[in-house]
């Protein structure tokens, strides 16, 4: 067995337990000793080289040019998730990268699925006779909600494989996309390459909430936020029936576990994504997805609107910069 106390065995033991630590730990760490130190340092510089911390396809790594912070710490779920495994999830480890987990996706445990999908040839899927196909939903057209598109996907009956083109939504974030801190609006999504209108950009993954939870963190996190240097990520869909009532509403919270997607900045303008409600067969619950509402160039910022309603007191200030700028951001009730 070897010595506990080389070097060789602090490195490896830091090699194996810094990636687990939060900010704040890692950084109490790094004073213990050299060895920590160096090692800490190289955690930190391979935590800002990948938000997705390897379980995207592509690498999306953190830009900042306005203060010293290098990442932004939550832990990363390509996927939304109904109950989350406890426990920490290594990040900047010198390992090789994660195996891309986008591909076949898991089926959302806890919820019911219909069995359901289609048969198709291949390359036949999505197209006139695909049973998966809907011939009213379309990316960018009208939706359950004012601004949101629908789109019907193969899912996990359908005999079709990864390679479906009615899949487009679930291989991962498959665009060059780039985390930058800007000086009012913390951190924000960016494009790291040129985007045509309506591709593929990402879904907003996190934990499904119940409405009672969604209630009771919206509280905690309006408090937070109220006094500054807080960011939460939590966004309540509602899918209406044609008389406009609700039917169903799916609450997502990506504050703690999610993907880029709660990187993403409002703008009062509608900015330049389009949500889509994207449900794929056999699966009750539909995905929040991210198409691109027009070509994009490298270096914009991705922005969508979080809707129209101000009506919680204390609304934060916003910076979305944009002519029609509200000056508050959106908030409602819960
Ligand atoms: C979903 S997060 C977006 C990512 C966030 N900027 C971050 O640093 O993690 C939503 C939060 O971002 C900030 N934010 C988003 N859009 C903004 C805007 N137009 N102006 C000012 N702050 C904004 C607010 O703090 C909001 O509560």
């Amino acid at each position: 067995m070897r010595n506990p106390a080389t070097p060789g065995a602090v490195i490896e033991s830091a090699e194996l337990v810094l990636p687990l630590l939060p900010p704040r730990d890692l950084a109490a760490a790094a004073s213990a000793c050299r060895a920590f130190r160096a090692a800490a340092a190289a955690v930190t510089t391979r935590r800002a080289a990948d938000a997705a911390r390897g379980l995207e396809p592509l690498p999306i790594p953190f830009h900042n040019r306005v203060d010293s912070k290098p990442y932004a710490y939550f832990l990363y779920t390509p996927f939304s998730l109904a109950r989350l495994s406890p426990g920490a999830q290594p990040w900047g480890g010198s390992g090789t990268r994660a195996p891309v987990p986008t591909w076949p996706r898991p089926s959302l445990d806890g919820f019911p699925s219909a069995v359901c999908g289609c048969a198709c040839e291949a390359e036949e899927c999505g197209g006139p006779r695909c049973a998966c196909a809907d011939a009213e939903a379309d990316a960018a057209g009208s939706g359950s909600e004012a601004g949101m598109g629908s789109l019907r996907e193969c899912g996990d009956e359908c005999a079709c494989g990864p390679a479906c083109g009615n899949r487009r939504t679930q291989r991962g974030v498959a665009v060059r996309l780039r985390v930058v801190r800007d000086a009012h609006k913390g951190w924000g999504l960016h494009a790291a390459e040129a985007l045509g209108r309506g591709q593929f950009v990402c879904e907003y993954a996190g934990e499904f909430l119940t409405t009672e939870e969604a209630r009771r963190r919206q509280r905690l996190y309006d408090e937070l936020a109220s006094a500054g240097k807080f960011s939460p990520a939590l966004i309540v869909i509602r899918e209406h029936l044609p008389s406009g009532k609700a039917c169903l509403r799916v609450n997502i919270d990506a504050t703690k576990v999610g993907n880029v997607a709660r990187f993403i900045n409002h703008s009062c303008d509608g900015g330049n994504l389009q949500p889509v409600l994207v449900r794929a067969s056999g699966s009750l619950l539909p995905r929040l997805c991210f198409f691109s509402a027009r070509d994009i160039e490298e270096g914009e910022e991705l922005t969508f609107c979080y809707g129209d309603a101000r009506v919680r007191p204390n609304g934060l200030r916003c910076f979305c910069g944009g002519l029609g700028c509200c000056g508050v951001l959106p908030s409602e009730e819960t």
